[in-house]
């Protein structure tokens, strides 16, 4: 298993190649089994997503957030005209407006947009777009030249959350094709582009420490590090070459396996001098989908469930209800069942 930054780097062209590679695929699986048993995340090579459209993304990522700021807010949805927010607060953060290109057409869209909220609070801009919706969007110069390249994209990270779902369902020993039938609805993966500001003398918090929410998260950036990985009581920086994706198992999967596979809590430091961006694609669960530890991994071997059940919807209402107060952002461990 190579290392780049500490972190397990894995070949996933075993997995994508039309002719058998019996060897390269129990290595990688292997290797991917005890990077999520140990760190949570791994870095992928040969995931199947074009490098020059990887590349492409980020370029006009910059030209986006490089528009003047009046230009970008006139493609935010002011949260406040789309609906309540869940908790009668206001969900903007206060220190930068995120931006979303969207349409603002039912519970689905309010939902990804609190969601999109909720999961970058600090000083970052961004635009999120959900996978389904983007037929729904009205489409100008601006919005089209970010649009046509997330639109590219979508169907590469489809097929590779969907692959890596699968390898990580194998991997957990769970029936063929298990999480496949448990996740079968695609409508609420979104995508995230995100501008770092540089860090100043007093502040460098670009994302605070959180873990993901999700099933899977897949990340690829411009080369500027930022992105630290706590493992053991230390952070590990992450800075993967160019191409390469950085994966990591989000708070679901680490419920569903009653801890096997680990959701680890990682940051963004932000940088003097230099801005950072980078895209997040977020594989998750429908809503309305039960979060429990598996029998597999609890009665059926005689252990007990480290979590109690909680509808998926409840837990990223809760994740994104107290975004404008840090200290009562609510985790996973909200559902731990306590030892004693
Ligand atoms: O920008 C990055 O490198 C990571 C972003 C992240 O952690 C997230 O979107 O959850
Ligand atoms: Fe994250």
């Amino acid at each position: 298993m190579a290392h780049s930054s500490t972190l397990p780097t894995i070949d996933l062209s075993a997995f994508l190649k039309q002719e058998d590679d019996e060897d390269g695929w129990k290595k990688a699986m292997k290797d991917i089994h005890e990077a999520c048993s140990e760190y949570g995340f791994f870095l992928a090579v040969n995931h199947g997503v074009p490098l020059q459209l990887m590349s492409q993304a980020l370029q006009v990522s910059k030209s986006f957030f490089d528009l003047p700021d009046e230009d970008k807010l006139d493609y935010s949805l002011k949260p406040a005209a789309a609906t309540p927010p869940i908790d009668g607060s206001s969900t903007h953060s206060g220190s930068r407006t995120g931006i979303i290109i969207e349409s603002p057409q039912g519970d689905k869209f309010e939902y990804a947009l609190r969601l999109a909220l909720g999961a970058s609070n600090n000083k970052a801009e961004y635009v999120a777009l959900l996978v389904e919706a983007k037929l729904a969007l009205a489409y100008n110069d601006s919005q089209l030249v970010v649009n046509q390249v997330l639109e590219e994209m979508y169907p590469y990270f489809t097929k590779l959350g969907s692959l890596v779902e699968n390898i990580i369902n194998d991997c957990l020993g769970l029936p063929p094709d298990f999480l496949k039938e448990y996740n079968d609805d695609r409508s609420l993966d979104f995508i995230i582009a995100l501008h770092y500001f540089p860090a100043t003398e007093t502040d460098n918090v670009g994302k605070a420490c959180h873990s993901d929410g999700n099933s899977i998260t897949f990340v690829f950036s411009d080369g500027v590090e930022g992105l630290q990985v706590y493992k053991d009581g230390e952070w590990i920086s992450i800075c993967p070459p160019e191409g390469t994706l950085v994966v990591n198992i989000g708070d679901i999967i680490q419920v569903l396996s009653n801890d096997k596979l680990k959701s680890a809590a990682h940051r963004v430091v932000r940088q003097l001098g230099k801005s950072r961006y980078s895209y997040a694609f977020l594989y998750t669960i429908p809503g309305d989908k039960l979060v429990e530890p598996l029998p597999h991994f609890t009665v059926n071997k005689g252990d007990s469930p480290k979590y109690k059940g909680f509808l998926y919807k409840e837990y990223v209402q809760l994740r994104v209800r107290n975004v404008t107060r840090p200290q009562d952002r609510v985790g996973i461990a909200h559902y731990e069942i306590s030892k004693s």
